[in-house]
């Protein structure tokens, strides 16, 4: 069975140097790090207003989910979710972990850094060539045991870790079958299109923890530049800080507040084309902040990578080509945002 890991080796981040700033040796925000002033300020009237969520925050124990789920689908494609059942210790525990990762000093990092072809360890952003300036951000990318990665950290005091990882990917894989189902049911697919989508067996995911530490000057510098995710459906935990931004037509960069106990949902290419484009994508980047060390969990949901992948067989014109999952990652892997113009029917 070809893995994540093999798309990416046939795409190595060419660029051997690109490895995370040593941040903690570090006073002011590098050219290197310098981002061309944005065109629009970030969006004012929602950073006002601290408790505007700004897309649908949607209670999953209510009756009303499954319709609000939908709609939030078609309008946003990207909701939040309360009341999902993930246990809010092992989520608190996550963010601990990460936090623990996060503080080791830059080479004891260094050491599980993820190689040129890779796909798991610590590194940049996978999106980082596609830009010329870097990003304020370091990251740690698992999928499925970070056992042998751990094991290079903590010698003697790796098994918490691990054992906290897999209990999360776990719950949300749980959690993204869950809403998977609703949203599927929604685009009235087939149960062998729902089978795909949630197959047990050789279903992709990834878990990427993101680190965006303190920034001298956060006007200057960006988290993450603008992307879509890949996969079907990605679920992120901002552990309460805000940072996520999302391109609002008309209004322009603007924040989505982090709910307590909140997953925020987002509709990945592969859901995007699946909808034949019904579900939109929205954009989205990271700020960064001047006080508070930033983390974010995110969690990537796929079907099997040697499936295919095409619209739901229920539109009669489908505005995409059918391809192998891999055959997508391996586009976006070379032609970052322009992937999807280039499977449009
Ligand atoms: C399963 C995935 C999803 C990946 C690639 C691979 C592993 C790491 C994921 C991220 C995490 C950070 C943002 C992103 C844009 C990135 O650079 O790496 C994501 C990307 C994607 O959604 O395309
Ligand atoms: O840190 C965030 O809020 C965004 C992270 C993100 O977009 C990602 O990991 O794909
Ligand atoms: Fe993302």
């Amino acid at each position: 069975m070809t893995t994540l890991s093999e798309v990416y080796r046939n795409d190595p981040i060419t660029d051997h140097h690109i490895i995370p700033l040593d941040f903690d040796s570090i006073d002011e925000v590098p050219e290197s790090h310098t981002w061309p002033r944005f065109d629009e300020p970030i969006n004012k009237i929602q950073t006002n207003n601290i408790k505007d969520p700004l897309i649908p925050v949607i209670d999953l124990a209510s009756p009303n989910a499954r319709n609000l789920i939908g709609q939030a689908c078609e309008t946003w494609g990207m909701f939040q979710v309360i009341n999902h059942g993930v246990p809010s210790e092992l989520v608190k525990n996550v963010e601990y972990e990460s936090r623990r990762l996060f503080a080791l000093q830059t080479h004891e990092k260094r050491r599980v850094l993820r190689s040129a072809d890779g796909a798991t360890g610590y590194g940049v952003a996978r999106i980082s060539p596609f830009f010329d300036k870097r990003m304020w951000h370091e990251g740690f990318t698992i999928m499925g045991s970070c056992a042998d990665d751990a094991k290079v950290l903590w010698p003697h005091d790796y098994q918490r870790f691990c054992d906290t990882m897999d209990a999360y990917q776990q719950q949300m894989k749980l959690l993204s079958h869950r809403l998977l189902l609703i949203i599927l049911e929604k685009l009235d697919a087939t149960q062998e299109e729902i089978n795909w989508a949630i197959s047990t067996q050789d279903s992709q995911q990834a878990l990427q923890l993101n680190s965006y530490p303190c920034c001298p000057n956060p006007s200057l510098a960006l988290g993450l530049a603008p992307h879509t995710d890949s996969l079907l459906l990605t679920l992120l935990n901002q552990c309460g800080i805000s940072g996520l931004e999302i391109f609002v037509e008309g209004s322009g960069w603007s924040q989505v507040q982090p709910v307590e106990d909140a997953f925020v949902v987002n509709v990945g290419d592969l859901l995007h084309m699946f909808s034949n484009a019904k579900f939109p994508l929205l954009s989205h980047r990271a700020s960064v902040n001047q006080s508070n060390h930033r983390i974010s969990i995110a969690y990537f949901h796929g079907p099997p990578i040697e499936s295919r992948v095409a619209p739901s067989s229920k539109f009669q014109k489908p505005c995409f080509k059918s391809l192998l999952v891999k055959e997508y990652l391996i586009l976006k892997a070379k032609h970052f945002s322009r992937a999807l113009s280039l499977i449009q029917t």
